[in-house]
């Protein structure tokens, strides 16, 4: 071989006294790594053309303790907002999730009504002493509801080990990040698996007895409900059951019906309850007019305590963090009872704040669940009881409010590592029976104005783009 000779036209060229056979073979395996080799390059552009939409997108990051309102209240509304046809395709899916809820919380107050503290007589042991009040025949029917609504409750465990990543608790509905939980509800989108078809299609029949077993139980779960040794039961344990995430039963007449959908979005599906697993990306293509094409990341994680180490690595990636923190002074962790969950909040907040890697990233925080807080306050609970340090001051929604944020702002400016804008909105996801819009405060530099929380993230998108153009 000349030195100046391309080694690989040597490699490629006919041997000499080549047959014809091994002249065919030697062709087809020559097409071949030509095919191979272009594929190989179409893949390669494509993971270029991947990689430059998502540096030209807007990249989210969700973060807050669990139960939020990260998916609930901030991702909904961005669907509702951004793509709301891919939203309503969802639906179906959320009209199982929202009748699992329903029976999550007749659980509740069947174990309630069954519960036998050490002193106390359970509403459903047979009555000993004659004239007791357990002998009551309130308390007979609520024996017999208890009987009734059993395999209601049966159905809700072998679904969740099914469908659900928590093997059968029947506690909670959790799932895993990805869309599977999605498609054995139901849910088609291109993404989806032939495999993952097959299941949903399995699955039907659970689905179908479902429907059946919550009209049948309709009327017993009303009047379970709506029972007044349930009613007692629940205000001697200081429950309110209707604060509490994924609460439906005054819609059982609506929800338990075969022909139940869940209403516009802006009602049921936020007002439903799924603990999110491990981390999810959410990519929405913009779908309204004045964004159409835009992309977003959003990125949602899990708020547990013990999750919290794995948001890290999306740090890096997003330019706006989103920061759920409802100010909620009197309640507890669900995942850790001796911690007060202001204070989780404020402490994962100082931790936000500080953290390098977030340094040039937007901070956006939500005080999410203000109807929470209103209620709470109309009710008489003090702060100045939990929070010593409120002192005398008004113990109505503006003080206790101001004062919260104030806490945060100074957090927030004393610890991030360069000057940032504090932005904050008051939110409430939920609406109330008596008011017929959504509400929260938006403020911004001192500027603040009552606007809905659509319009409110149409905002937050525009200083998302503000940033990125900032920042780029
Ligand atoms: N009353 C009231 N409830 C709310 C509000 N926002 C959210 N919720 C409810 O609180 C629950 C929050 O649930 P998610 O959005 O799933 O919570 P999350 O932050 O994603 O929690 P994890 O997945 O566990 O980290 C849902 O049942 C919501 O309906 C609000 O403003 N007011
Ligand atoms: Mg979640």
């Amino acid at each position: 071989m000349e030195s100046s000779e391309n080694p690989f036209i040597v490699a490629l060229r006919a041997p000499a006294n080549e047959t014809e056979d091994e002249r065919i073979r030697r062709v087809r395996a020559l097409q071949d790594a030509q095919r191979v080799s272009r594929q190989i390059d179409e893949s390669l552009q494509e993971t270029k053309r991947i990689l430059e939409r998502r540096r030209r997108a807007t990249r989210i990051l969700l973060l807050g303790q669990a139960e939020s309102g990260k998916v609930c209240t901030l991702l909904s509304y961005f669907q509702l907002a951004f793509t709301p046809q891919q939203f309503q395709k969802e639906r179906d899916v959320w009209r199982t999730i929202i009748q699992l809820n329903l029976i999550s919380s007749v659980r509740t107050l069947l174990n309630l009504i069954n519960e036998v503290e050490p002193n106390a007589q359970s509403l459903l042991t047979p009555p000993q002493t004659p004239g007791n009040r357990l002998n009551s025949p309130s308390n007979n029917k609520l024996r017999r509801i208890h009987l009734v609504l059993s395999p209601l409750l049966s159905m809700e465990t072998d679904f969740n080990k099914i469908l659900f990543a928590n093997g059968g608790s029947p506690r909670e509905i959790r799932v895993t990040s990805g869309n599977t939980w999605k498609s054995k509800l139901g849910f088609r989108d291109s993404a989806t698996s032939q495999q993952e078809s097959d299941l949903t299609n399995a699955q039907n029949s659970i689905k179908n007895n479902l429907i059946q077993l919550l009209e049948a139980s309709k009327d017993n779960i009303e009047s379970l409900w709506k029972d007044k040794d349930t009613q007692r039961a629940l205000e001697e344990r200081e429950i309110n059951l209707r604060d509490s995430p994924g609460f439906f039963l005054d819609d059982v007449d609506r929800i338990a019906s075969p022909s139940y959908q869940p209403t516009d979005c802006e009602s049921d599906i936020v007002r439903a309850r799924v603990r999110t697993d491990g981390v999810e990306e959410h990519h929405l293509v913009a779908e309204t007019a004045r964004l159409k094409g835009n992309d977003f990341y959003i990125t949602d994680v899990s708020g547990m305590r013990s999750a919290r180490h794995s948001w890290i690595p999306f740090f890096d990636d997003s330019q706006a963090i989103l920061f759920l923190a409802p100010l909620m002074f009197n309640q507890m962790l669900e995942e850790d009872p001796h911690v007060n969950r202001l204070e989780d909040s404020l402490l994962l907040w100082k931790e936000i704040c500080l953290n390098v890697l977030l340094a040039n990233c937007n901070i956006i925080i939500f005080f999410n669940k203000m109807d929470i807080l209103r209620r709470t306050l109309e009710s008489g609970v003090e702060v100045r009881k939990y929070v010593p340090s409120y002192g005398d001051a008004p113990n109505d929604v503006a003080s206790v409010t101001k004062y919260f944020k104030d806490r945060f702002k100074s957090y927030h400016r004393k610890l991030s590592p360069k000057p940032r804008t504090f932005i904050s909105h008051e939110t409430s996801a939920i609406v109330s029976r008596t008011s017929s819009h959504f509400w929260g405060t938006f403020d911004i530099c001192h500027c603040a104005s009552r606007i809905s929380i659509p319009q409110q993230l149409l905002w937050l998108q525009v200083f998302v783009c503000c940033s990125l153009s900032r920042s780029d």
